[in-house]
């Protein structure tokens, strides 16, 4: 067994315990035994006369223990091992390792040299092998050979395989090797002829290769003599190092021509290389992840697909069921667009004629009025595969990355053609080059444009790929965009009409469980949702049917679409916000003054409904009017009639109450921007003449002089004066009818039609919407009667004229 090296330290020396130690484990560290070191030493320098350690005994003596101990690889140091052997033993204790050694034969010089080679190999090969028996720990060289035969490239590395198997080879062969400081290598190794040869690795360490022979004798259990150990130190310096040799072996009297080779080599740490690779390729890792997972999936995942497209594939014959008769009341959008779905697919009939065939179409128009939804069921129609993505999906902050996704876009149509590839939002990227170069444009949506128009240029007659891109505000496109050979075709969609909405009604009821005459119930909610989208009725009709559910119904009835209309007019009911008695009481004289108006004056809107229940965002009460019919043109006398209808609700507190409440604010900037609009745009003012003044917030001089703005702001007051008094009049006279209306109010919170018709009489006016009279010349839409005792006195039959 072979001691500890630690024994050989003087502090461990003195510790001296008692227990004799026992080697059958190899680890030494872990069977460390002072007391074994110690007599190993005693035992030594008992033999010390031989010349195992003085160089003067070796002098004289040419068959030297010394040569013997160390071990050496040539003849001449075989041929010296014998004499020690001799002399070592009758003075060494049976267990004394440097018995062992004594006892040994001598070697050959040609054993030894096989040794040599054979250690050499098992140096290598044998790497794995168990440690034990010498002190110190290290870079495990036992491994060595085997590991610098494998060659990094960057294939294999990005391989967690072989990255185990990099950190396998690299960590196993660190538990064999052995660090040692230098003393303990030649009071260990060198002075005792084991040493065969040393190699300084990457100029910092040396490593021991041992006579394996001799170590044997030596250290017969040390895990050194299979080649599974290997020693080494650290060195500061080469030239320090080689002189400390030289010393050493001037003082060992080796002559030159048997000093222990040193050979010299550079070795790549694959662990060292990996660690000092670990923080870029972490950072590389982290990258790739962040996005990878930033991508929303699909092929295009990870940072390679982000100059891929996102727009979404529908294929004709799985996802997109929608058709024609899904998209109601815009029959002439329909017919426009129908020539795309012909041209879709029978192309032959118009390149028969030579007619070329519109590139594509801008339907535009406020939110949720059927766009997208008109595209989808020409693309359902035709048959074709469908491409759909926003305008803002080109935008990113990368740049390249917007024209890059153009060019996708467009690839993937081509081969997917005949197809349709609608944009939506486009003016995420079409906006006016021209106005956005103002103040800074932003070049990489410039660069998308131009994408965008290259790629509508590149089209060919035969392509069949029809572009389609919708948006709210088709105000501000490039006129590019516009110009034939591109978007040829420009689709206005507005909000539907009342036919129109009876028809989208209609087609959103069908899907839901009701009771009710569908053509009555969509006439009727057609009237009671003037101004409404399509999306508007979608949501309206879903919110009946929710409602309906809520209140475990076996049907929707029309009351639940009424409340599903409010809701989607005013918001959602505060029932948690409680008003004061007074409070209440000025919202509901406020609104009945703005009832009464809409009652009295000839061309005011006709009420539909007034309420007191607070809704949505800061609205206390509401007041809905239906519009004159689906009219969008406006006389003087229309304006001026809603313009007082508006400031009906602030005359009524000053007539009713002895203070105003801020209540009226909204009700006062529609009024002004009523007033402004009829000066500035509509020509309606003498004094102002026929001018246009566009209000554009960018615009840092108005368009006209101070003495123009000094007229219009006086022809605005004057207006608004107008309406005022033409509105005071009116509720001055018909006082005692607010407070009617009001006094219900508070009472039932809600007033219908029918309500206003039971307590001001018939409006006296004929209705200039005869659809509406067609739907509510029943009793059926008026609210819900109040308890028996609250009900006010009827007042029918009083003078209702004006
Ligand atoms: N004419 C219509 N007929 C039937 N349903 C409609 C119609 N218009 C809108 N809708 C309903 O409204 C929904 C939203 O419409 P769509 O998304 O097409 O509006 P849009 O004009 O594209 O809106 P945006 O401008 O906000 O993109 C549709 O899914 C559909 O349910």
């Amino acid at each position: 067994m072979i001691p500890s090296i630690r024994a050989l330290n003087r502090a461990a020396r003195t510790r001296m315990p008692s227990a004799w130690p026992s080697y059958a484990d190899n680890n030494i560290y872990r069977h460390h035994n002072p007391r074994n070191s110690w007599r190993f030493l005693r035992a030594y320098s008992a033999s010390s006369p031989t010349p195992n350690r003085g160089e003067k005994d070796n002098k004289s003596n040419p068959e030297s223990p010394s040569e013997n101990d160390r071990g050496s690889s040539g003849p001449p140091r075989g041929t010296n091992e014998e004499p020690v052997n001799e002399e070592g033993s009758p003075k060494q204790s049976q267990e004394d390792p440097s018995k062992k050694a004594g006892s040994s034969k001598p070697n050959s010089s040609k054993e030894n040299e096989g040794d040599q080679n054979q250690g050499g190999k098992n140096d290598g090969s044998r790497g794995g092998g168990a440690g034990g028996g010498f002190p110190g720990g290290g870079l495990g060289f036992g491994g060595n050979g085997k590991r610098m035969d494998i060659k990094m490239d960057l294939p294999s590395l990005l391989t967690s395989a072989v990255v185990t198997y990099f950190l396998y080879r690299t960590l196993v062969p660190g538990e064999n090797g052995r660090e040692i400081t230098w003393e303990e290598f030649r009071t260990t190794f060198f002075d005792k002829g084991l040493v065969e040869k040393l190699t300084v690795v990457n100029r910092q360490k040396v490593k021991v290769n041992l006579n394996r022979e001799a170590t044997s004798r030596v250290y017969p259990d040390s895990g050194a003599v299979g080649g599974g150990l290997v020693y080494y130190f650290s060195i500061g310096s080469v030239e320090a190092f080689e002189r400390r040799l030289d010393e050493a072996q001037h003082e060992l009297g080796i002559p030159s021509s048997e000093r222990i080779p040193v050979a010299y080599k550079d070795e790549i740490s694959w662990f060292g290389t990996f660690l000092s690779l670990g923080p870029s390729l972490l950072l590389l890792g982290s990258f790739l992840w962040l996005s990878r997972r930033a991508s929303s999936g699909g092929s295009q995942s990870g940072i390679f697909g982000i100059g891929k497209s996102r727009a979404k594939l529908f294929n004709h014959e799985t996802d997109i069921k929608t058709k024609f008769k899904d998209v109601a009341g815009m029959d002439e959008a329909k017919e426009e667009i129908m020539e795309f779905v012909k041209f879709l697919q029978e192309p032959g009939v118009y390149k028969r004629l030579g007619a070329k065939i519109p590139r594509g179409a801008i339907l535009s128009g406020p939110p949720g009025t059927g766009k997208t939804l008109l595209a989808k069921a020409t693309a359902g129609e035709a048959q074709v595969p469908f491409f759909s993505v926003s305008g803002s999906e080109f935008v990113e902050m990368f740049v390249g990355v917007g024209p890059s996704r153009v060019r996708d876009l467009f690839a993937k149509a081509r081969k997917n053609a005949p197809c349709i590839i609608f944009v939506d939002e486009i003016d995420a990227i079409g906006k006016s080059r021209a106005k956005s170069n103002f103040g800074g444009g932003n070049d990489e949506r410039e660069s998308t444009l131009n994408q965008l128009l290259t790629e509508m240029d590149g089209f060919n007659t035969s392509e069949q790929v029809v572009v389609l891109a919708g948006t709210n505000r088709p105000d501000v496109l490039d006129k590019a965009l516009m110009r034939p050979g591109r978007f040829d075709r420009h689709i206005a969609i507005d909000r539907p009409t009342m036919e129109g909405r009876k028809q989208i009604f209609l087609v959103h009821l069908r899907r839901i469980v009701t009771n009710e005459d569908l053509d009555d119930l969509s006439g009727k909610l057609s009237a009671l949702t003037p101004g409404f989208s399509g999306a508007d009725i979608a949501n309206c009709v879903n919110e009946a049917a929710l409602i309906a559910a809520r209140k475990i119904a076996d049907s929707v009835q029309l009351t639940h679409f009424e409340q599903a209309i409010e809701r989607v007019i005013g918001g959602l009911e505060k029932k948690s916000l409680v008003l004061s008695p007074q409070e209440k009481k000025t919202v509901a004289y406020h609104e009945a003054g703005h009832a009464v108006c809409g009652w009295y004056f000839k061309d005011a809107d006709p009420l539909l409904k007034v309420s007191i229940i607070p809704r949505g965002q800061g609205a206390l009460g509401y007041a809905q009017y239906l519009p004159a019919g689906d009219s969008y043109l406006m006389n003087v006398s229309q304006l001026m009639d809603r313009m007082a209808m508006t400031l009906g609700g602030r005359v009524s507190e000053e007539l009713h109450f002895d203070s105003v409440t801020s209540g009226a604010s909204d009700d006062f900037n529609k009024v002004t921007r009523m007033a402004t609009a009829m000066v500035t745009k509509w020509g309606m003012s003498k004094d102002v003449g026929y001018l246009y003044f566009e209000e554009d917030p960018n615009q840092l001089h108005k368009p006209f002089s101070e003495e123009t703005a000094r007229k219009i702001d006086s022809e605005v007051r004057r207006l608004v004066d107008q309406a005022y008094n033409q509105c005071r009049t009116l509720l001055t006279e018909r006082k005692r009818e607010i407070g009617l209306v009001a006094e219900e109010l508070l009472s039932k919170e809600v007033l219908g039609r029918d309500d206003m018709i039971r307590i001001l009489g018939k409006r006296p006016f004929e209705e200039r919407d005869k659809q509406f009279e067609k739907y509510f010349q029943s009793k059926e839409m008026s609210a819900p009667p109040p308890p028996a005792t609250e009900t006010p006195p009827e007042p029918e039959g009083r003078p209702l004229s004006a």
